[in-house]
């Protein structure tokens, strides 16, 4: 039977294949007293060499599709099982409790994690407890006889389904195979659907159900545009979509066409279009969609993709390569945020009620200045090699800004001593404004910084108190909410007044209903994800800057919400095409 499912639309493009799906089989189990010690090590020992027969083609496959350093993981899995320490203590609890061996297994696993977790001094040994957890599920999945999904083993074209995927998830899928993915929770500017829409993976996020309506191979069709799944589709569905995904495709030809072209609107303004980029990987396709600049490079990834915090080395190799790659265009490079929804296994943060509210980012870099100032040092001797710009996150106090602005220049001061080169012309410092305190402050910031960030995945969820991955309160996630805009106009006039420029880099300033207003206020610089740049410079060229002044102050002072003013763009921007 055909079922349709509604999500967030959260990277676009169509996908048909069948589902794998992505979620963990029940591992529970009941201790049980055993009279036949011998024959249930047998069935232990029968279930590790399962475990390890499948890690062995588990390795060989993320060895082919991942590269070498994501298959070294299961190494490291099978060591552990080929570890008498870890096999041999499990037998004897068998023995000695005479107990099954899942309860074995379980007993002594935990202890293996409890004495692995309390090595606080030792980052690498607290790390393979996460190992053991692992080989501990495999273990148990070949003793209750449940499979346990393996996406390093797919190789054939599957659409993902699953409740949540992390931003590491989403980095380790095989673009080859994975033609979409469908999540239960999560929104549009969750860290996995950027990812996705970097990736150009298409993604659907938030159908509550998902997880539980598909069956593993059940045959879907993902449409990333309008936010639907269709299970089992009959023929008619199967066409309508061919003819959906061939028009998006047609249209997507069109954009190309402007890949070299400057973006500039109807009326002859010239606005810069750039990409935001995780890794210097990210690169490809900021260029090969004509990037005007980087607006965003979110070095986080840089220190999630590591075991241990990067070195100053490793960090400016990375920020020398996007600063090369982009031949002199300018590259605003942020520091780290990590909290929030992202987290570093060698960086344990407080258990936190809110982490949104709490431990992130620009507050971490100023409690923590080692890692704070060897990303400085990093980013200062990068800043050789092309335009750099320094952008802090999450900025909240001027204090802040002038705390984090002199730990810059008392680096640049070394720098100086040690005879080291950076660029001391044009380097430029500013921040991120994603919390509503310093968008209301604007004015005070500007005659501070050289240039604001618009942060607007998280400006908004501050500023309407809706948690931006929350489909549940996602009906109040509003980007033209006139009090979004209102704070959005502020920021921007208060820059401009100062002879400041102002970028965003917020997914809203790839938004077609958002960019026509930006227009209208006179943003300078839209930075979003590399697949939108050619439909945005596409739509810019389609209108002029003064009728969209009209357009600004409707929205702002005349429009009560949201939805209003979605259809009050749509509306102009049909009546006003140029
Ligand atoms: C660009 C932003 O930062 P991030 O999405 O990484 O939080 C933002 O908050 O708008
Ligand atoms: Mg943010």
């Amino acid at each position: 039977m055909t079922k349709t499912l509604k999500g967030i639309a959260a990277s676009d493009g169509f996908a048909h294949a069948p589902a794998y799906l992505l979620v963990e089989p029940d591992l529970s189990f009941k201790k049980v007293t055993i009279k036949d010690e011998a024959a249930e090590i047998k069935r232990l020992q029968a279930a590790i060499a399962q475990a390890d027969s499948e890690l062995t083609k588990i390795r060989d496959q993320a060895q082919q599709t991942l590269g070498e350093e994501e298959a070294q993981v299961f190494d490291a899995h099978k060591m552990i099982l080929a570890d008498p320490e870890f096999t041999g203590a499990i037998e004897q609890q068998v023995k000695d409790q005479k107990v099954n061996a899942e309860q074995a297994l379980h007993d002594v696993s935990t202890n293996f994690i409890a004495m692995f977790e309390a090595m606080t001094d030792n980052k690498y040994m607290q790390e393979r407890a996460a190992d053991v957890r692992d080989v501990t599920k495999r273990v148990m999945s070949h003793l209750l006889q449940v499979s346990l999904p393996n996406p390093a083993l797919i190789d054939h074209e599957v659409i993902i389904v699953a409740h949540d995927l992390t931003p590491s998830d989403t980095a380790q899928l095989n673009k080859k195979y994975v033609k979409a993915f469908v999540t239960d929770i999560g929104g549009r500017t969750a860290h996995s659907a950027i990812m996705a829409r970097s990736l150009e993976i298409p993604a659907i996020v938030g159908t509550d159900t998902i997880t539980q309506d598909v069956q593993n191979d059940q045959d879907m069709i993902v449409d990333g545009v309008n936010g639907e799944a269709v299970l089992e589709p009959a023929a008619a569905d199967i066409q309508h979509y061919q003819k959906l995904a061939e028009d998006y495709a047609q249209e997507k030809a069109e954009w190309a066409k402007l890949k070299t072209a400057a973006s500039v609107t109807a009326d002859g303004k010239h606005f810069d279009v750039a990409a935001n980029i995780g890794t210097p990987k990210d690169l490809v396709g900021a260029n090969d969609n004509g990037a005007e600049a980087i607006g965003l490079y979110r070095t986080e990834f840089l220190y999630m993709d590591s075991a241990e915090l990067p070195s100053e080395d490793d960090q400016f190799e990375a920020y020398k390569e996007v600063l090369e790659g982009m031949k002199g265009k300018p590259v605003v490079v942020r520091t780290m945020d990590i909290g929030g929804d992202k987290h570093l296994p060698y960086l344990p943060l407080p258990e936190e009620m809110n982490p949104f509210l709490g431990y992130r980012a620009i507050r971490i870099s100023l409690d923590r200045q080692d890692i704070f100032r060897t990303q400085l040092r990093a980013l200062l001797r990068a800043s050789a090699y092309g335009k750099l710009r320094i952008m802090f996150p999450m900025i909240a106090t001027l204090q802040e800004f002038r705390q984090a602005k002199g730990i810059l220049q008392e680096e640049m001061a070394k720098l100086k001593a040690e005879g080291i080169a950076y660029d001391e012309q044009e380097l430029q410092v500013g921040i991120m404004i994603e919390i509503p305190a310093a968008a209301v402050l604007a004015d005070q910031f500007a005659k501070e910084v050289d240039f604001f960030s618009i942060g607007t995945n998280d400006l908004i969820q501050y500023t309407m108190a809706a948690d931006r991955g929350n489909e549940h309160v996602s009906y109040l996630y509003q980007p033209y909410n006139p009090s979004i805009l209102r704070l959005i106009k502020n920021v921007i006039d208060a820059a401009h007044k100062e002879g400041k420029w102002v970028g965003m880099c917020g997914e809203a300033a790839g938004d077609s209903t958002m960019v026509p207003l930006l227009l209208g206020m006179g943003l300078d610089e839209y930075s979003m994800s590399a697949t939108s740049i050619l439909r945005v410079r596409s739509l810019m060229k389609h209108l002029d800057t003064q009728e969209l002044q009209d357009l600004v102050e409707q929205a702002t002072n005349v429009s009560l919400s949201n939805e209003e003013n979605e259809k009050l763009v749509a509306q102009f921007v049909k009546e006003h095409r140029h």
